[in-house]
């Protein structure tokens, strides 16, 4: 088997590849439209990380650093069987769900004077400890909760062993680089390996290493440790949210046979043909969409407020996909359960 591509090498070759998953042209032109009005606003800039999202911290030095490092390694996989039944954690007088629902279960440990943040603790963390912090207030809990816990103790005890328990020594041991930081982490943290192979080549996509990079980036507000040259190097993130507004939006298009699979529900395991296609053509769509906006911001001489990135598409996108979740209800996500993504 040949060397590992990169994730933006592996969904060109899948996108090429493909046999139930389709990038739609008109589509992608129509999304890049659509993002163009957005260019000069506050959306699709750094800063959007803070000002629209009211758990995030607003901090930029080393705790708000390893709140963005703890979370995204729980970052994954909070989709329910049913959309009426599923884990809500109240914070703040708000009630959260699915990726907001882990944030505020941090909020409220740290408020309850849990150091959730700090390697030292969440090293040794027992399984009942992880149960009451991660609580539901429904009688459904947060998926995968053993592997979370598994993941934490794993974590913390390699982020004491090599980064003296905080991530901000990791970031600064990549030189500013983006790719040094996604590649130092997916090396010294086992479960950020999100890997596959496809039609014969090891593919990647390293959808937490590289929204953790991304959210350094964000939490630092692009300034100091987080001024990373090659930014715009790191691609979009890999999710199950991404690949169903992208079809709602018409960029992305399914097989009949994986359309009718998806809308029965039916499970999808990791590493599967059809989900590496659905992760790498959506990956590759957003690409796309990324060159076809900074092709049209030039045509139009439109002012940018600073360079658009496939992380701010990304983040632009994936919020849209939260507000409009009651016009996507005929579209299905793909379910896999892991700890990837
Ligand atoms: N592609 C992409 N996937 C993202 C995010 C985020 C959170 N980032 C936010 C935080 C700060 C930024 O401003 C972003 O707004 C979570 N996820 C993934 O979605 C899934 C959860 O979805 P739901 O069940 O609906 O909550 C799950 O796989 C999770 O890993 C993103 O940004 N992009």
């Amino acid at each position: 088997m040949d060397g590992l591509l990169t994730p933006r090498e592996s969904a060109k070759f899948i996108a090429e590849n493909s046999r139930d998953v389709f990038i739609d042209g008109g589509g992608v032109r129509r999304v890049a439209e659509l993002l163009l009005a957005k260019a000069a606003g506050p959306e699709l800039r750094v800063g959007a990380w803070k000002a629209f999202h009211e758990l995030n911290p607003k901090a930029a030095d080393e705790a708000a650093v390893n709140w963005v490092f703890v979370t995204d390694t729980l970052n994954f996989s909070f989709w329910s069987e049913s959309d009426e039944h599923k884990c809500l954690v109240g914070y703040g007088g708000k009630t959260y769900s699915g990726y907001w629902s882990l944030c505020a279960a941090v909020n409220r440990a740290l408020d309850e004077g849990i150091p959730m943040t700090s390697a030292s603790y969440y090293a040794t963390v027992t399984l009942d400890e992880v149960r009451h912090i991660l609580r539901s207030d429904t009688d459904v809990p947060m998926p995968l909760i053993e592997e979370r816990h598994r993941i934490l103790n794993e974590t913390g005890k390699i982020l004491l062993e090599k980064f003296e328990g905080s991530f901000l020594n990791c970031v600064r041991k990549s030189d500013k680089s983006a790719q040094k930081l996604l590649h130092l982490v997916v090396e010294s943290f086992p479960s950020y390996r999100d890997v596959s192979q496809f039609e014969g080549k090891r593919i990647s996509f390293y959808k937490r290493a590289q929204i953790l990079v991304a959210d350094t980036w964000s939490v630092l507000e692009g300034k100091g440790d987080g001024c990373f040259k090659d930014i715009s190097r790191i691609t979009m993130f890999a999710d199950y949210r991404l690949p169903q507004v992208l079809v709602y939006l018409g960029a992305l298009k399914y097989s009949d046979e994986l359309l009718e699979k998806l809308l029965k529900g039916e499970m999808l395991s990791y590493g599967n043909r059809q989900e590496v296609e659905i992760r790498g053509c959506s990956l590759w769509c957003v690409e796309l969409i990324r060159d076809c906006l900074l092709e049209l911001t030039e045509k139009k001489g439109e002012k940018t407020s600073g360079e658009i990135n496939s992380i701010l598409l990304d983040y632009f996108l994936w919020d849209y996909a939260r507000d409009h979740r009651e016009d996507m209800k005929g579209i299905p996500f793909h379910r896999t359960r892991c700890i990837y993504y």
